[in-house]
């Protein structure tokens, strides 16, 4: 494949709340996404899918500047939230990350207590007046993922000692305890069992009315299941993108076709 591509479907959205332009990601010399344009819709679940190495995570990560972390990765191109550019010069990666939260693969709480795993957001950006606040955001952000209730009398117990899937869903509320516009999911099921993969699935569901969510996800099925829209992804391009059912049921290109169909990746 040469570098000059255009991507199938329907990559603009009517009313985005992300506009990728034109995006490019190198580690050092190796350049992991080519020339990505994409936008993503406000309060649209989009499922990020294709064969490992692909670049999901990187174009992922390009979203809320997680790859600052990374030393030797380089992006170009535009990266807008809301019309404003991420990557400008005024832009405070952490205040950008409260907008755009992140959930990883692995649950990775905190090792504190549930509340403090919740309430740790909320406390360093200054989101609550007093104890009363605090206790009503971690409250309404547990209630929120769906956990309220199994951890309620336990709150003061290490997060690290609830199950995965509840500690994933600890995860989702800490994420939601900031107030973000956006979540990000790189494979946020892929250390959970098929009960707890599926209770995520329903969260995402219950949690797109009020956020945009973008999911990484290995599983073709899960990308049927919950989202709205999806990208596929092969060689670092963005090679598809539109309605789930089209993609899934008529894609545009013969590299989503082959991979939906199991022929490649
Ligand atoms: N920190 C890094 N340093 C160097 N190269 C990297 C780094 N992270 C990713 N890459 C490379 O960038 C390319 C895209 O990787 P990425 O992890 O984004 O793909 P992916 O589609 O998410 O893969 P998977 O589905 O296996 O998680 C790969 O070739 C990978 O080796």
């Amino acid at each position: 494949m040469s570098d000059k591509y255009v991507t199938v479907g329907s990559p603009n959205s009517a009313d985005p709340k992300i506009t990728a332009d034109g995006v490019s990601v190198f580690y050092g010399d190796k350049q992991a996404i080519f020339d990505v344009s994409l936008d993503i819709g406000k309060n649209e679940v989009i499922a990020f899918i294709g064969p490992s190495g692909c670049g999901k995570s990187t174009f992922l990560r390009t979203i809320n500047r997680m790859n600052d972390t990374i030393d030797t990765c380089r992006v170009s191109g535009k990266m807008l939230l809301e019309g404003q550019d991420i990557y400008g010069a005024k832009v405070d990666p952490v205040e950008l990350r409260a907008r755009v939260g992140m959930v990883f693969q692995k649950p990775n709480p905190f090792p504190k207590s549930i509340y403090e795993n919740v309430a740790y957001g909320p406390k360093i950006h200054g989101l609550a007046r007093n104890r009363i606040e605090l206790d009503e955001m971690v409250e309404s952000s547990l209630q929120k993922a769906g956990l309220w209730n199994e951890v309620k009398d336990r709150l003061h117990t290490p997060g690290i000692g609830l199950s995965g899937g509840q500690q994933q869903r600890l995860c989702i509320a800490r994420t939601i305890a900031v107030n973000p516009e956006v979540i990000l999911m790189d494979e946020p099921c892929s250390a959970l069992d098929p009960i707890a993969t599926a209770r995520i699935e329903e969260l995402i569901a219950e949690l797109s009315s009020n956020y945009t969510i973008v999911v990484v996800t290995h599983s073709m099925q899960q990308a049927a299941r919950i989202s709205n829209r999806t990208a596929y992804f092969h060689l670092g391009k963005l090679i598809e993108v539109d309605d789930t059912n089209t993609v899934f049921t008529s894609p545009g290109h013969k590299l989503t076709e082959d991979y939906i169909t199991g022929r490649f990746g």
